[in-house]
């Protein structure tokens, strides 16, 4: 029954009750013994969600750090595990994260696109944010200063992914072509 909560927790909430580590390893224990639950349906294992939390908790580095170098396709995809619904997206070469949502209506996407704000200026990276056809939300991530994808834009959409949208969205499936 517990294993059931914190799993209903960690979905709702995506992120880990208590302590971390005490979280994380009741979510371990939960997920590799998701056969003691049989109608307990694993999204995402325990592990793959406190994974997913870590990331959202780590900061962003300065884009000018001479450290910080466009990763490849393959690391890419390694990454996009860590960020449910983010896409990659291949714009005049440099490669993006993409994920689009449908809002309630036009001043609800200004509102989420003031959430954003306050994520991209608390870690000194900033996404590009669309607003079309007064509904649709589509943010684009990646990393200017070397024309393509690092942590910081994995880090980002981590952190979008954690926002409270509920009252935003609509109720409706967002559609890339809109
Ligand atoms: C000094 C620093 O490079 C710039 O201020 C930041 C601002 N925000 C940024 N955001 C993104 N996505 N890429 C950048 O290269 C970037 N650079």
């Amino acid at each position: 029954m517990a294993a059931l909560l914190l799993h209903r927790f960690v979905r709702i909430h995506r992120r880990v009750p208590m302590t971390a580590p005490a979280a994380v390893g009741a979510a371990i224990f939960c997920a590799s013994s998701s056969s003691s639950v049989p109608h307990l349906e694993m999204s995402t294992s325990g592990k793959e969600a406190a994974a997913k939390v870590e990331l959202s908790t780590k900061s962003c580095v300065p884009c000018n750090s001479r450290d910080l170098h466009a990763m490849s396709e393959d690391s890419a995809k390694k990454s996009l595990e860590q960020v449910t619904g983010w896409e990659l997206k291949t714009e005049g070469e440099i490669l993006k994260l993409h994920r689009a949502w449908k809002v309630k209506n036009f001043v609800k996407g200004l509102e989420f696109f003031q959430l954003v704000a306050a994520i991209a200026e608390e870690e000194g990276h900033h996404p590009d944010l669309h607003l079309v056809g007064w509904n649709n939300v589509k943010i684009d991530v990646w990393t200017h200063s070397v024309r393509g994808l690092t942590d910081n834009d994995f880090i980002l959409a981590a952190k979008i992914n954690e926002l409270k949208l509920e009252d935003l969205l609509s109720k409706k499936k967002a559609t890339t072509h809109e």
